[in-house]
């Protein structure tokens, strides 16, 4: 069964959606809190892809295309996506000792610097760029979030994938040993743009901006326990990039499944959208897919740029109306964290008064 109750419309050219304004929306965090983040890497190393592909619905094979960049472009992304942050694609050979480069202002308000190595190509050259660009963002700025992304691995055997992640690591931490920035922490992730592990990368890189996640964790926990499911993903539509999820371990498959089904449903509104409100997402959007192994995927809209997905079994699925119900009070928690712009109101009297799941028993919590 394939049930949908919104018309979506999306630009295919130019990829961008939009999401109406229907009601007053859940406020995303002020501008003076956006985040940035950095991409920095050799020339080719696949910096504009990334951003292109995650953030324009770029397919990879467009990416070929691509011009090198040659200054800082500067991307904000927060009209379209519920994480408010700007991405500055950096071209490939950045001088820092150019009087220009200014590095007091470029990593004083940077969240984190996401740093490219093309695992394809001989790495040498960028563990030394990797060196001198972390230590030089840490003496401005110790707060910054280091994300190491091992790119193209899509070229790469299981074995050398596991080899080339081992040494990369190996010799970056030894060099900042070595430097006496053992503090510095890096964090390593293997990507390409021609799977789902850059965007689950890219999830990781968000999910540590989010000063809110604890709690959405937990809200999420909480849901999926009273209300039979296995897994619930909480998903910022434009991107796809999970901004949570529950605590169960994430498995790659079942994260790839609900981007599909994001795809799906956006692409089949596109088509067969006929309302001409131009609304590609709203808070009536809502999917039901039943696979043939007694799996059910569920997606609700739960704010103008959000998207709850879950993963359920098919008997689970005909407590439907728990479901909802416990769903209604998620959405509404939800609401509440960003409306009133923090966690802490949240987690005092509010959320005692106005969250009351429903259990499996019926008895309400
Ligand atoms: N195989 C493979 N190729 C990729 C991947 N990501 C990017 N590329 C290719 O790498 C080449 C360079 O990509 P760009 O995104 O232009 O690299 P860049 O780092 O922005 O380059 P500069 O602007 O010169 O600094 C393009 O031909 C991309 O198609 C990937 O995950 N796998």
């Amino acid at each position: 069964m394939f049930a949908m109750r919104k018309h979506y419309n999306r630009d295919f050219k130019n990829s961008s959606f939009d999401y109406g304004a229907e009601e007053p929306e859940v406020q995303s965090p002020s501008s003076s809190d956006k985040p940035r983040i950095l991409l920095m890497g050799l020339r080719r190393s696949g910096k504009s892809s990334i951003q292109k592909v995650v953030f324009h619905k770029m397919s990879p094979n467009e990416t070929l295309f691509l011009e090198s960049t040659n200054k800082i472009y500067k991307d904000d992304v927060s009209s379209t996506s519920f994480v408010q942050f700007q991405i500055w694609d950096f071209p490939g050979q950045v001088d820092f000792f150019d009087p220009t480069f200014d590095s007091e202002m470029i990593f004083k308000g940077t969240g984190a610097l996401i740093f490219v190595i093309d695992a394809q190509d001989d790495y040498v050259e960028a563990l030394s760029r990797l060196h001198l660009t972390v230590s030089r963002a840490f003496r401005v700025n110790p707060n910054i979030n280091f994300e190491v992304f091992i790119h193209k691995v899509d070229g790469l055997s299981d074995d050398h994938k596991i080899e080339t992640h081992r040494d990369i690591h190996q010799r970056a931490n030894d060099d900042l040993a070595d430097a006496n920035l053992e503090k510095v922490h890096l964090s390593f992730y293997l990507t390409s743009i021609y799977d789902h592990s850059i965007f689950e990368a890219f999830s990781k890189v968000v999910q540590k901006l989010i000063p809110q996640l604890p709690t959405l964790e937990n809200l999420l926990n909480i849901f999926i326990s009273h209300s039979g499911i296995e897994k619930a993903f909480l998903f910022d539509v434009v991107s796809k990039i999970y901004i949570a999820t529950d605590s169960s371990p994430v498995d790659m498959a079942s994260y790839e499944l609900c981007c599909d089904m994001i795809d799906v449903v956006i692409d089949v509104s596109c088509i067969y959208g006929s309302d001409g409100s131009g609304c590609a997402y709203d808070k009536e959007s809502l999917a039901t897919i039943k696979l043939n192994n007694t799996t059910v995927l569920y997606l609700k809209e739960v704010t103008k740029f959000l998207a709850l997905v879950c993963i359920l079994r098919e008997e689970s699925f005909e407590r439907k109306g728990l479901i909802d119900y416990n769903f209604h009070c998620f959405r509404k928690a939800i609401h509440e964290i960003f409306e009133v712009g923090g966690v802490s109101s949240l987690l005092s009297e509010k959320r005692n008064s106005s969250l009351k799941f429903a259990a499996l028993n019926g008895s309400i919590l």
